[in-house]
C-alpha cells in the first residue's frame, strides 16, 4: 500500500489541487523555519558579545506569526480539501452506482455504506492530515540539511545519517501495520454486513429461535481487539521513532557543545545548527504519529476506487425496432468471478418478433443470467447476442432498454399507492389503463389507493409480483415496450390468477421472454427454451 494511492491523485482533482499547495506552503514553512532560526542565533550571539540588537526581536517575532500563518494556512486547506474530496467521492460513487452503462454484479449495500460512512469520514485523516505531512516531509528535512550542511559540515553528517534511517523505520512501521489495518477494515465490514444480515433475516432468526446477542458480541469485539492492537503499535512506533530522533539531536547537540566551548565553532553557527537539527526530524516524526491514523482512509481509498473500477457498457449505435428485429444468441458463455463453471452457456437460439418464448432449466442453469444479458446488465464472456446482425454490446443500452418491459424475481416497489407504482410503467396512462392492467395482471382486487411503505414489507410475495406484472402490461399497452421479459411471474399465484394473467401475456402483440418452472406456463409460450450444458436449439 503506497503511502499516497497513485489513482486518487489521477482520479481528484481536489487532492492535485491540495499537493501543490501543499508544495508552497512546505517551501514557506521550511524558508520562515531557517530565517527564523538564523535571526534567533544571530540575536543571541549578538547579545553574548555585548552588541545592541536594535529591531532584530521585532523580525523574530515576525517570523514566528509568519510561521504560524503558513502552518494555519495548511491546516485549513488541507481541511476544506478532505472534506471536497469525501464529498466528491461520495457523489462519483452514487452517479456510478446508478449509472445504466455500469456492467457487472451489484456490490454488497452493507460494503458500500461501510466505505461511504465510516471509510469517507477517515478522509480527514488520510487527505486532511497525512497527505500534506507527506509533503512537508519530503521537502523540510533536505531544506534543513542543507542549511545545516551550508554552516556546519559534521552536523550535517550526523543527521544525513540518521535520518534516513528514521525514514527506513517508518517504511518498516508501514509493512507491519499494512497487515493489521487490513485485518482492522475487514472487522469493520464484518460488523456491518453481520448486522445487516441479522436485519435481513430477522423473521427467520425468530422463527427458529436464534438469538443473534452472542454474534453480534463476537464480531463487535473482533473489531474492537483489532482496534486494540492497531493502537497498541501506533503508540509503540511513536515512541520509538521519538526515542530516536531524540537521540540523534541529542548527538548533534554534544557535538555542537563540544566544538563551541572548544572554539571549534563560533556560538552564533553553533546556536543555528542546533535550533534547525529537531526540525530536521520534526516532520518524519509527525508523519509516523499521523500514519496510524491515516490507515483506515487508506484501506476506504482502496476500497472505493476498487468499487469505481469495472467495465462499462460503451455501445452507442441506435437500437434496432424490436417490433420487426430478431435476437439471435450465438456460441454465448458468462462467466462469474471466482466462478469455475459458466453461469451460463447457450450455443444458438433465434428469437422472433412477437414469439412467446419459456425459458426452463435446472435451478442455477443460468436462466436469469440470460434475462440479465437481454437487459444489457451483464455482457457475454464469449459469443454474441445479436439484434438483426448487430452487437448488442455496441448498441446503447439506454435506448435498447427503453423497449424492454422488465419483471424481475423480486420486483422492486417505490414508497406510494398501487397506483404509483403501476403508472411507473406509463405515466399518462389513465386511471382506466391502470385498472385494466391490474385486472389483467390478476390484480383486479387490489385498490388503487392502497399505500405501500418504503420497505414494501407491507404487501405479499405474489401481490408485489402481480403489481410488477400489471406495470409492464401497461409499459407494453403504452406502446414504449416491444419485448417483455419476466423471470417466474406467476410463482405464487393461485391456478386462477395465473391462467388470467398467462391470457394476458398471450394476447400481447410484443415479444415474450419469460422464464417458468411450472407446466402451465410452460404448455402456454409458443416454444421452450430449455437451458443447460451445449445445448443447441434451432
Ligand atoms: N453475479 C454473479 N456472480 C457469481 N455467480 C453468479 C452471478 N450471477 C449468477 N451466478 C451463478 O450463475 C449460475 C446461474 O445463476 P442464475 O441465477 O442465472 O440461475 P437460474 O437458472 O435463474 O436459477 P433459479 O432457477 O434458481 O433462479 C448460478 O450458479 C449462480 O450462482
Amino acid at each position: 500500500m503506497p503511502p499516497l494511492d497513485p489513482r486518487l491523485v489521477r482520479r481528484s482533482r481536489g487532492v492535485r489541487r491540495l499537493l501543490g499547495v501543499s508544495v508552497v506552503l512546505g517551501v514557506g514553512t521550511a524558508a520562515t523555519v531557517i530565517a527564523v532560526a538564523h535571526v534567533v542565533s544571530v540575536v543571541v550571539a549578538r547579545r553574548f558579545d555585548g552588541q545592541p540588537i536594535a529591531a532584530l526581536p521585532l523580525v523574530i517575532l515576525v517570523g514566528l506569526v509568519v510561521r504560524a500563518a503558513v502552518a494555519w494556512t495548511h491546516t485549513t486547506v488541507a481541511a476544506r480539501a478532505a472534506a471536497a474530496v469525501k464529498a466528491d467521492l461520495r457523489h462519483e460513487v452514487v452517479d456510478d452506482l446508478l449509472d445504466p452503462r455500469r456492467l457487472g454484479p451489484r456490490p454488497s449495500s452493507a460494503g458500500v455504506v461501510t466505505l461511504l460512512g465510516p471509510g469517507l469520514d477517515a478522509f480527514d485523516g488520510y487527505v486532511g492530515r497525512f497527505l500534506p505531512q507527506i509533503v512537508l516531509s519530503a521537502l523540510v528535512p533536505p531544506a534543513m540539511l542543507v542549511a545545516i550542511g551550508v554552516t556546519d559540515v559534521l552536523s550535517a553528517v550526523i543527521i544525513g545519517v540518521t535520518l534516513p534511517m528514521t525514514v527506513v523505520f517508518l517504511v518498516l512501521v508501514g509493512l507491519v501495520t499494512k497487515d493489521r489495518v487490513d485485518r482492522r477494515w475487514q472487522a469493520l465490514e464484518r460488523v456491518g454486513r453481520h448486522f445487516a444480515d441479522v436485519l435481513d433475516g430477522l423473521t427467520v432468526l425468530k422463527v427458529f429461535g436464534r438469538r443473534q446477542e452472542d454474534g453480534l458480541r463476537q464480531v463487535g469485539d473482533r473489531h474492537r481487539r483489532e482496534s486494540g492492537r492497531a493502537l497498541r503499535l501506533a503508540f509503540l512506533s511513536s515512541f520509538v521513532l521519538d526515542l530516536f530522533s531524540t537521540l540523534a539531536v541529542a548527538l548533534v547537540a554534544v557535538s555542537v557543545g563540544l566544538r563551541v566551548v572548544e572554539g571549534h565553532l563560533a556560538l552564533g553557527p553553533g546556536l543555528f545548527v542546533l535550533l534547525l537539527a529537531p526540525e530536521a526530524f520534526a516532520p518524519i516524526k509527525r508523519l509516523g504519529s499521523l500514519f496510524h491514523d491515516s490507515t483506515e482512509g487508506a484501506e476506504a481509498t482502496a476500497g472505493l476506487l476498487a468499487l469505481l473500477e469495472h467495465d462499462r457498457h460503451n455501445g452507442t449505435l441506435a437500437a434496432p425496432d424490436l417490433r420487426r428485429a430478431e435476437i439471435v444468441i450465438d456460441g454465448v458463455v458468462v462467466r462469474h468471478d471466482g466462478r469455475a463453471a459458466p453461469s451460463l452457456e447457450l450455443s444458438h437460439h433465434r428469437v422472433r418478433p412477437g414469439e412467446f418464448v419459456a425459458v426452463t432449466g435446472a435451478s442455477g442453469s443460468g436462466k436469469s443470467t440470460l434475462l440479465a444479458l437481454l437487459m444489457a446488465f451483464e455482457r457475454p464472456t464469449a459469443g454474441y447476442v445479436l439484434v438483426d446482425d448487430v452487437d448488442l454490446a455496441s448498441i446503447d443500452p439506454v435506448a435498447w432498454r427503453e423497449q424492454i418491459a422488465w419483471v424481475p424475481q423480486v420486483p422492486g416497489l417505490v414508497e406510494g399507492t398501487i397506483e404509483d407504482n403501476v403508472r411507473l410503467g406509463d405515466h399518462a396512462a389513465s386511471g382506466d389503463d391502470v385498472r385494466a392492467a391490474l385486472r389483467d395482471a390478476g390484480a383486479g382486487d387490489l385498490a388503487l389507493t392502497r399505500p405501500i411503505s418504503e420497505s414494501g414489507t407491507d404487501v405479499s410475495a405474489g401481490e408485489r409480483r402481480r403489481i410488477a406484472i400489471a406495470r409492464a402490461i401497461l409499459r407494453v399497452r403504452s406502446g414504449a415496450a416491444r419485448l417483455l421479459l419476466l423471470d417466474e411471474p406467476t410463482a405464487g399465484l393461485d391456478a386462477v390468477r395465473e391462467a388470467a394473467v398467462l391470457s394476458t401475456l398471450r394476447g400481447l402483440p410484443v415479444t415474450v421472454i419469460v422464464v417458468a418452472h411450472r407446466p402451465e406456463t410452460i404448455g402456454a409460450a409458443d416454444r421452450e427454451l430449455r437451458l443447460g450444458r451445449r445445448l443447441v436449439d434451432a
